[in-house]
């Protein structure tokens, strides 16, 4: 396909997820319906497409929308074409070599569409492509760094890998992973953290990668397991544990008993596979099998995911408040309920990938009101300056 073919495609499927359809799916069905575009083609619409998700109301607003996100009084959602119009517009690309006549071309610009506005025109939260009920939050708990860690989130999240120190040193997973053609460099946000600068959609299909020398995790989430209290020979609960990425990275700091837990025992169905690939023994358990003297439970807790909106940008705009407030209660309820399961002296560990206060510190001093019996060892804040995705930590000890 022609560079602007791509650009058509891409039209094409935005028009689709500006009516309310996931883009997973849609790029899915777009590609089993045009078996003629290959991996290279593929990859490339992929990422017009989220580039327009993660820039949406900037993107917008420059192609004629006026940074709406979706039908409002003030006019319809955007559409694919206006979306693509701003995503050239905001690199200074001519127009006119991509809208014209020519085969496979979008139809050439309109009178209307050849006067937009410029963004410097455009609200603040139209320019960092932020919701607007959403930026508040961010500035309480940002203030000045705010716009620069929007500005993050609207660019592509780097790849990041763990390095399995189980079995390779850092110097060996870079040598494993340029046997595929991968290069990847060391991070400041963990020991253990390898960032892909080369190769990264080779990355799943590596030697490295499926001999469990690396695994993919940000660098964010594995600062969080560096910051755990962790020993040989501790009985670690992972509450909330999904598809393991913690539990794995626990399982390579320590010898440590470990057993996941989901309220979806399905997420969990990658985890033996994983934990094999890896070297290392994880149980999955159900409620019910649960023990109650656990030396550390860590509740990884369902969140807005704020501080990961880079990689997931529909997120961004599809959260409301009554979701907001739904997550912080269930928080709440997760954090409760986990306590029975520490053991006097021990550790519980409460972790987002949110920025926002109402999740994190907010969630915490509500935590220590209701339980007078933890008291809190550390917590931590990661933002996307620091490199990786947007996390925050709080490690408490529950009183002998
Ligand atoms: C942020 S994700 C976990 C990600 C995972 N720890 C990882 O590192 O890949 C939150 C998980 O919490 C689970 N969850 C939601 N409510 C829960 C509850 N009441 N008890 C236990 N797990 C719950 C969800 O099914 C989801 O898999």
């Amino acid at each position: 396909m022609t560079p602007v073919a791509r650009i058509s495609a891409a039209i094409e499927i935005l028009d689709q997820v500006m009516a309310g359809e996931a883009a997973e799916r849609v790029l899915t069905s777009w590609g089993r319906g045009h078996r003629f575009a290959g991996s290279k083609d593929r990859a490339a619409i992929r990422d017009h497409v989220f580039d327009a998700l993660r820039c949406l109301r900037s993107y917008a607003w420059l192609g004629g929308a006026g940074g709406r996100i979706a039908d409002g009084d003030d006019g319809p959602a955007p559409t694919g074409r206006q979306l693509m119009i701003g995503a050239l517009r905001s690199t200074d690309t001519d127009l006119g070599t991509v809208f014209n006549e020519d085969r496979f071309a979008p139809a050439p610009l309109s009178t209307e569409e050849l006067d937009l506005p410029d963004l410097a025109q455009a609200p603040r939260a139209v320019q960092l492509d932020c919701p607007d009920w959403i930026l508040p939050l961010y500035d309480a708990v940002l203030g000045d760094d705010t716009d620069a860690v929007l500005a993050c989130t609207q660019r592509r999240a780097p790849v990041f890998l763990r390095v399995n120190s189980n079995k390779a040193t850092l110097t060996q997973a870079q040598d494993a992973l340029g046997v595929d053609a991968i290069e990847a460099i060391t991070h400041p946000l963990s020991p253990c953290a390898l960032e892909v600068t080369q190769g990264a959609r080779a990355v799943a299909r590596s030697q490295a990668y499926l001999t469990g020398v690396v695994e993919l995790q940000d660098a964010g989430s594995q600062a969080i397991i560096d910051a755990l209290p962790l020993a040989d020979g501790m009985h670690v609960l992972d509450y909330c544990a999904g598809g393991g990425g913690k539990s794995l990275a626990m399982a390579a700091k320590a010898d440590l008993s470990i057993t996941a837990h989901d309220i979806d025992p399905a997420r969990m169905q990658d985890i033996a596979p994983r934990a094999s690939r890896a070297g290392v023994q994880i149980k999955t358990a159900r409620m019910n099998d649960l023990e109650a003297n656990y030396d550390l439970v860590l509740c990884d807790a369902p969140c807005s995911g704020s501080g990961s909106w880079a990689r997931a940008p529909q997120a961004k705009w599809l959260l409301q408040d009554t979701r907001l407030q739904d997550l912080t209660q269930l928080q709440a309820h997760i954090l409760d309920e986990s306590v029975p399961r520490v053991r006097s002296g021990g550790s519980l560990v409460y972790a987002t990938c949110s920025l926002f206060a109402v999740e994190n510190t907010d969630q915490v001093a509500a935590f220590l009101t209701r339980h007078p019996e933890f008291s809190l060892k550390m917590d931590r804040l990661i933002t996307p300056l620091d490199g990786g995705d947007g996390f925050y930590v709080a490690v408490f000890t529950k009183n002998s």
